[in-house]
C-alpha cells in the first residue's frame, strides 16, 4: 500500500481551480514540495490532512480516506502536520503546551504521556528550554516546538509547511539537520519556497503548479536539465537585459557582471555551457517549459 495516493484530484474555490486532475503515488522518503505562489501547495496539504475536501477525485493516505469521519481520526494518529504559523498560548510553558496536546491526542496514562513529551523535546533538541513560556522562546525554538507537537504521537507521515522561514542562517542549518534525522524513519513532505532546503534534505521533489509538473528523484531532474543544454554562464561589462533569459544567479566583481542564465543559445552573447546544475536552476528551467512533464 502506498503512503499517499491521489487519483484525479481537483480542488476548486468557487470558479478558481487551485488543483486540477492530480494523479500521484508517493511510497516513501523525504519529499520537497515546490511551486510558485498560488501553485496549490497549501491546498494539497490541507486535502491530505482532511482539513478540506477535494472537489473531485479520490485521496488515500495509508489507505485511509481523509474525508471519511471514522478514517480521519485513524489518519490523525498516523500523521503529524506542522503549519507555517502554529498558534500556541503565549503564557503556557513549552512543557505544559506539549502535555496538553498529548492529552488531546488521547495519549494515556499520564506516565506514557510524560514519556512521549520528553522524547519529543529530546528529538528536537529543546529539553533544556522545556520550562520556558512560549513567549520567551526564539523563532527557531518555536519552530522546534511546532515539530515536537507533531511528533508526540510518533506519526508515520510528517507534513511541514515552510519549515525554515524566518530563521537565521545558522538556525536554518541546524533545522535542516533535524529534518534529515526525522526523515530516517518516517515519510516527510516539506512544502517550501527555499529550494536549498529541498536540496539539502530531500531525495525527491514534487513540483506543483495547479498540476504535477514533476515528481521524482532530484538527480533525475538534474539529468533532464543537463540534457536540455539551456544553462549558461556569461560575463558582461554591462548589466544583462535579455528577455529570452531567466537569470538564475548573478554577481558583480571587479567591474564585470557574471551570470548563470537559462535560455536558448543566443549567438550574440559569449555563452559558456554550464558544467553542473543546481536544483534552483532545474526548477527555473522546468517552470519555463510550457509542456507538462
Ligand atoms: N480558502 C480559499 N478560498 C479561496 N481561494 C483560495 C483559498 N485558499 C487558496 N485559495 C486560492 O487557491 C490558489 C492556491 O492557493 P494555495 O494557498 O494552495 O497555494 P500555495 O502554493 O500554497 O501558495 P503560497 O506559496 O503563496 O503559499 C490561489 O490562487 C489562492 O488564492
Amino acid at each position: 500500500m502506498a503512503a499517499i495516493e491521489l487519483a484525479h484530484v481537483s480542488k476548486r474555490y468557487g470558479k478558481l481551480w487551485a488543483l486540477r486532475d492530480l494523479n500521484l503515488t508517493i511510497e516513501a522518503g523525504m519529499i520537497g514540495l515546490l511551486g510558485p505562489n498560488g501553485a496549490g501547495k497549501t491546498s494539497l496539504i490541507r486535502l491530505l490532512c482532511g482539513i478540506f475536501q477535494p472537489s473531485e477525485g479520490q485521496i488515500r493516505v495509508f489507505g485511509l480516506d481523509p474525508c471519511k469521519q471514522g478514517q480521519k481520526l485513524e489518519l490523525r494518529r498516523q500523521l503529524g502536520y506542522i503549519p507555517q504559523h502554529p498558534q500556541f498560548d503565549q503564557w503556557l510553558s513549552a512543557y505544559k503546551t506539549l502535555e496538553y496536546l498529548a492529552h488531546v491526542r488521547g495519549i494515556t496514562p499520564k506516565s506514557l504521556r510524560q514519556q512521549a513529551v520528553e522524547q519529543a523535546f529530546e528529538q528536537v533538541g529543546l529539553t533544556e528550554h522545556a520550562n520556558k513560556k512560549i513567549r520567551e522562546l526564539s523563532g527557531g525554538m518555536r519552530r522546534r516546538l511546532a515539530i515536537a507537537q507533531a511528533l508526540i504521537h510518533n506519526p508515520r507521515l510528517l507534513i511541514i509547511d515552510e519549515p525554515t522561514v524566518g530563521l537565521d542562517p545558522s538556525e536554518r542549518m541546524r533545522f535542516r539537520q533535524l529534518l534529515q534525522q526525522l526523515g530516517r524513519d518516517r515519510i516527510v513532505l516539506i512544502a517550501t519556497h527555499i529550494v536549498e532546503d529541498v536540496m539539502q534534505t530531500c531525495q525527491q521533489v514534487l513540483i506543483l503548479q495547479q498540476q504535477v509538473r514533476y515528481y521524482g528523484p532530484i538527480t533525475h531532474l538534474l539529468n533532464m536539465v543537463a540534457t536540455s543544454q539551456q544553462i549558461w554562464e556569461l560575463e558582461t561589462e554591462q548589466p544583462l537585459h535579455e528577455p529570452q533569459f531567466t537569470v538564475a544567479a548573478s554577481r558583480y566583481q571587479a567591474g564585470r557582471y557574471w551570470y548563470r542564465v537559462i535560455g536558448p543559445k543566443l549567438t550574440n552573447y559569449p555563452l559558456q555551457p554550464a558544467r553542473d546544475y543546481t536544483l534552483n536552476e532545474a526548477y527555473l528551467w522546468l517552470m519555463g517549459q510550457t509542456a507538462l512533464v
